[in-house]
């Protein structure tokens, strides 16, 4: 039987891949960083199982998903998405504002090269972490703030304007990360909990959540979209507004600052 071509595809045009890369979680997952939470105790056997269904969620919605190289000495490494920015084909390599989660990049920049992205890095005294990036079509929203220094702001800009992004700052210090306060829906609405973001105004349509692991979506293609099964209230109102949310329980990695984005970077502009 003859495969179909994957919805959106345009005939004539290049295939837009739906791969999603991992990485399972260190035996050490537990001792992972905590700066604007206390320390709540991590089951790792828990973390882990919660890991496996999340991959399983993407999957089953149609992403491929490839684990680059397990990182057991580094607790932090599950949150693959701080590791790596991807704009186009183009891989920025983070540079943590974490010293200690540092060591965690040479394994995502081996598996982004051998996915044929085109590689680039963040220097010193450049820091970024991924978590900070949020794009919504060619615009490029970046949060300066404890993990993103002001050189790492630069350097986002001087590896991807050339390639037609629109880079915006956006001042970050109530939360870890700039997409710990805000993500975007499908349309482009910027959605958050009001209380943990400093400058809703500088986003051209927001919409606020009730809950704060509502702020954090994963964009699974259509009308789905990934969350957090902590945030009932604002998957209802998602629903209401003709979404579908598709939950998954990731207890582990919130204890952590983690959310659903952090756990995977998804690569959607390598042609296949
Ligand atoms: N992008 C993300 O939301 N990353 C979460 C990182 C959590 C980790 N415990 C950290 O503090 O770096």
């Amino acid at each position: 039987m003859m495969a179909l071509p994957p919805p959106n595809s345009v005939p004539g045009e290049p295939v837009p891949s739906r791969r999603a890369l991992i990485r399972r979680p260190s035996p050490r997952v537990a001792d992972g960083l905590v700066t604007h939470v206390e320390r709540r105790a991590v089951d790792p056997r828990v973390a882990l199982s919660q890991w496996k269904a999340y991959g399983e969620a993407l999957r089953a919605h149609g992403w491929e998903t490839i684990e680059a190289e397990p990182a057991d000495d580094c607790p932090d490494g599950v949150f693959i998405e701080d590791s790596v920015v991807m704009f186009r084909n183009v891989a920025l390599i983070a540079r943590s504002g974490a010293e200690t989660r540092r060591p965690e990049t040479a394994g995502v920049e081996e598996a982004v090269a051998r996915l044929g992205c085109s590689v680039n890095w963040v220097w010193e005294p450049g820091t970024l972490d991924g978590g900070d990036v949020l794009k919504i079509g060619d615009t490029v929203y970046v949060g300066r703030g404890g993990r993103t220094n002001a050189a790492g702001v630069q350097q986002l800009r001087a590896a991807f304007e050339p390639l037609g992004a629109r880079v915006v700052a956006v001042p970050v210090s109530r939360v870890l990360h700039l997409k710990s306060a805000v993500t975007a829906l499908p349309d482009g609405t910027v959605i958050g909990y009001e209380p943990l973001v400093e400058q809703p105004s500088l986003f051209p349509r927001f919409l606020p959540v009730p809950e704060e692991t509502g702020a954090h979506v994963v964009l699974l293609g259509g009308a789905k979209l990934l969350m957090a099964a902590s945030a009932p209230k604002t998957a209802e109102l998602f629903a209401d507004l003709g979404y579908e949310p598709v939950q998954v329980d990731i207890s582990e990695f919130e204890k952590l600052e983690g959310c659903v984005t952090c756990l995977s970077v998804r690569l959607r502009d390598l042609h296949t």
